[in-house]
């Protein structure tokens, strides 16, 4: 049985009073208790379209439906969390005590110990709130989305500014939270945070989807494989780059990289011809590598050829 999706958006658009189109008919649906990252370049529309999705701007064209509704009726409001990139810190409170003011907003909040421990929060409960590192400032943002137990998170790139410990710390509790059926959108930067928690992917770019599925499919899809080995002296350059399936033959030296959609049938091919090469291994193309295909070959140059008679846009599906 399919469950209702939790998020909801209809050719969501944005387009700003200077005439910048932010967000271009994004249309997609998100299943309850999924993870999904939501990528793209600097200025693709990540943080608009979060910021419709949570009833903060409105569109210029399209609907947004959170958890059924409108995202600016207080019932809906009352179970959504947000920690947003720009995240101000209340003067003159503790970290606890603006933590525990921000619970007294919701009907069901999360019980305090347990917001300051899975926040990370623990040791610095006492210190004022405006006095924290900028990591531990992010931590502390994560607390208040967090504050009314929300049944969908949005998170907007939620570990910039934390080191390593503390953004692997992150990840483990966002899994956790993922783990007791909560939705979580978010946005991020690194690829390997994107690849490590989400069990969906979207790619925008220019404001438009490009690319939906999970890393395991966008990987595969778009990160091409390569295939490397020594080359005998009698082989040719011409001799390989005419095999089926071969995009790009690159030498250094008699070592030899073919690049190729389909490595296990170049494989075949080498096998069956008998072609003198040793030392064979084969490399997968990772997700940054795959992101990065994605955005080049979705520029605006091909934007006219990608408008279908209706005037919506049409994108990739990887899946
Ligand atoms: N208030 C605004 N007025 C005009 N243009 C805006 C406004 N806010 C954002 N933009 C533009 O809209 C586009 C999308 O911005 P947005 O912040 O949504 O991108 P993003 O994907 O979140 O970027 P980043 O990864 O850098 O945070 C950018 O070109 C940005 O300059």
């Amino acid at each position: 049985m399919n469950a209702k999706p939790v998020i909801v958006l209809d050719d969501l658009t944005k387009q700003y009073p200077n005439g910048k189109c932010a967000v271009d008919h994004l249309s997609f649906s998100v299943e309850p208790g999924s993870l999904v990252a939501l990528l793209g370049p600097n200025g693709a529309g990540k943080s608009t379209t979060i910021s419709m999705l949570l009833g903060l701007q409105q569109p210029t064209r399209g609907k947004v439906k959170l958890l059924g509704g409108s995202p600016r009726d207080a019932k809906v409001r009352g179970k959504i969390g947000a920690m947003l990139q720009d995240s101000e810190m209340v003067p003159g409170l503790k970290v606890r005590e603006a933590v525990d003011l921000f619970r007294h907003y919701y009907s069901h909040p999360m019980d305090l110990g347990r917001l300051l421990r899975i926040a990370g929060l623990d040791e610095v409960q006492n210190k004022m709130a405006i006095s924290l590192s900028g990591g531990q400032k992010r931590r502390m943002a994560f607390a208040l989305a967090l504050a009314g137990d929300p049944e969908v998170l949005f998170l907007d790139e939620p570990t910039a500014g934390m080191d390593v410990m503390s953004r692997q710390m992150f990840w483990d509790t966002v899994r956790t939270i993922q783990d007791q059926g909560k939705t979580i959108m978010l946005t991020t930067h690194y690829l390997e945070e994107a690849d490590q928690l989400a069990d969906r992917i979207l790619v925008v770019n220019e404001g438009r989807l490009i690319a939906d599925g999970s890393p395991a499919e966008m990987k595969q899809a778009a990160g091409r494989k390569s295939i490397h080995f020594t080359a005998g002296p009698e082989l040719q350059p011409r001799q390989l780059e005419q095999l089926p399936g071969v995009q790009e033959a690159v030498w250094n030296g008699r070592r030899v990289k073919l690049t190729s959609l389909d490595t296990d049938r170049v494989i075949f091919t080498i096998v069956h011809m008998n072609l003198d090469v040793r030392d064979i291994e084969i490399q997968t193309g990772g997700l940054e590598e795959a992101f990065r295909n994605l955005v080049q070959g979705s520029g605006s140059t091909d934007r006219a050829s990608e408008t279908n008679k209706t005037g919506t846009k049409e994108k990739r599906h990887v899946v």
